[in-house]
């Protein structure tokens, strides 16, 4: 391997030329990315702009047309089991064993990242209490809410204990108490070195919790940097606005 091709393994992700279409829809136009180990990043865009697509490809779920992808500087395409050993993805609206307890859920997550049972264990009763599923940890997923989906399938992603975790959506339909319990434990695992990518749509959340932002509209990255550099003294809702317009000035629905 060329030395340009490993980069700096302190970066908790790297992307290069990442690109996907879908059909004649160009989902991804070459995404360079890099994401600094131990910041809080968070991924902005307006529906359809790519985020999705782009989470996936960063973790191994969806295979590129072009470009790389480096987790911690392990070669996701070429090394895909060393780079999601290092990796915890919470998808957006992918289907999950939900004919399993809650429980069982994150206990069969861990054992397939080769944990110890004992260790499992542990871990799997220590989840379930900070994510407050104690009692629905012995019901069946397909019985959960989706913010109790959302939850559990969080754990899941977090049972071997991955030095980054990529969360599409975390937040989505889970009530405000639970949010911010799992807002404090991805702080405080940012706070041990662990680095999270987050997407959202909620620019106050991103704002509040982000030390980095990439914003990205119609696959294209607009901006990225730390959240003050794309901010630039404003609100990052403004701003937001302001890189991918769409904002109607024109009539309403006058007969409504
Ligand atoms: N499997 C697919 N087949 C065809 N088109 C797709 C597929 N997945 C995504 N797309 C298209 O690719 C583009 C990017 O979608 P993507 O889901 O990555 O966006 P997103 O930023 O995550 O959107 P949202 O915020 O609404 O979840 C969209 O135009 C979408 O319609």
């Amino acid at each position: 391997m060329r030395a340009q091709d490993s980069p700096d393994p302190d970066l908790a992700l790297v992307t290069r030329g990442l690109a996907k279409r879908y059909g004649e829809k160009v989902a991804l136009a070459g995404l360079d990315l890099e994401v600094p180990a131990g910041s809080f990043y968070g991924v902005v865009g307006p529906n359809g702009a790519g985020k999705t697509t782009a989470l996936s490809m960063a973790t191994g779920m969806l295979r590129p047309d072009a470009g790389r992808v480096w987790l911690h500087g392990v070669d996701v395409w070429a090394d895909p089991l060393a780079a999601k050993s290092r990796v915890g993805v919470l998808a957006d609206g992918v289907r999950t064993f939900d004919r399993l307890t809650g429980a069982q859920l994150i206990t069969y997550a861990g054992l397939l990242h080769g944990l110890d049972r004992a260790v499992v264990d542990e871990r799997t009763a220590d989840l379930l209490r900070v994510m407050d599923l104690e009692d629905a940890g012995r019901k069946l997923v397909v019985d959960y809410s989706a913010g109790m989906t959302k939850k559990v399938t969080l754990a899941a992603a977090m049972v071997h204990a991955p030095d980054v975790l990529v969360l599409d959506e975390p937040f989505e339909a889970v009530d405000p108490v639970s949010a911010a319990n799992i807002r404090d434990i991805l702080h405080d695992y940012v706070g041990r070195g662990g680095t999270v990518i987050v997407s959202s749509h909620v620019m106050d959340l991103v704002q509040r919790m982000c030390t980095h932002v990439a914003v990205i509209s119609d696959g294209v990255l607009r901006a990225a940097g730390t959240l003050e550099e794309v901010r630039a003294g404003r609100d990052l809702e403004e701003r937001f606005v302001d890189l991918v317009g769409g904002r109607h000035t024109g009539e309403g629905l006058a007969w409504l």
